[in-house]
């Protein structure tokens, strides 16, 4: 039966042009420049109003209480925890709340946000979900992977806190819970079948755009 490691495997390439990019690379030993951080950061403001909407629309889609659960939590955790922080951040950064919310968005933010809310939209909850789970599984993978490696700073890092948010024991749970939701929903697609393929697809694509934030980060900075 078709798991997450699979959705992984299947877009090996891609999966790891996006976890071990250079932006991701450059976070941790403190090289970004400036202005790639400050624009990733306005962008990442608006892509998250809109993955909480794609969260709402998930609650929508279910048919049951005990399946809201899910989508409830991590609405609350998306809303409590990452934009709280960059909010925070964004002080930090001098920009205001009012000030990045008109900020205009980005090719790159619209193509992502609006392939994943119309996965939900136009396909069944299982497809919303191959669409969001890059997202929480990706930057889980990412925070421990910068924690533990070698040539992260930590002392003097002006990124800091982004790693140590996102390498966090409650972001590795949100990672492993929005992996084990979507086994738990894949449980009876075949692997080879044509329901698993479009959930690959879309999985890849959301992969895909991913690493097209980090890249628009560089380019429109
Ligand atoms: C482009 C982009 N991709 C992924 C995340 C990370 N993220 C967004 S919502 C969520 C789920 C739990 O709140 C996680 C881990 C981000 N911030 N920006």
């Amino acid at each position: 039966m078709l798991k997450t490691s699979d959705l992984i495997s299947s877009c090996q390439n891609d999966w790891d042009a996006y976890t071990r990019h250079r932006f991701v690379c450059e976070l941790g030993n403190g090289t970004l420049p400036e202005g790639a951080f400050r624009h990733y950061l306005q962008q990442d403001y608006l892509f998250l109003t809109h993955f909480a909407r794609a969260y709402a629309l998930a609650i929508y889609k279910c048919d049951n209480f005990a399946d809201m659960r899910y989508p409830l939590t991590s609405l609350q955790g998306t809303l409590d925890t990452e934009i709280t922080l960059h909010i925070d951040f964004c002080k930090k950064w001098g920009l205001t709340e009012t000030d990045m919310m008109a900020i205009p968005e980005a090719t790159g933010t619209v193509a992502y946000t609006r392939l994943v809310l119309d996965a939900g939209q136009s396909g069944s909850l299982v497809e919303l979900y191959a669409a969001m789970a890059p997202c929480a599984i990706g930057y889980a993978d990412i925070g421990q992977w910068l924690i533990n490696k070698s040539d992260t700073v930590f002392d003097g890092n002006p990124y800091r806190e982004w790693i140590d948010m996102y390498g966090n024991d409650e972001m590795q749970e949100a990672g492993n819970n929005c992996a084990a939701q979507l086994d738990a929903m894949m449980r009876d697609i075949p692997k080879d079948s044509a329901a698993a393929n479009r959930i690959k697809k879309i999985f890849r694509d959301a992969v895909r755009m991913e690493i097209a934030f980090w890249e628009q980060g560089y380019q429109d900075a």
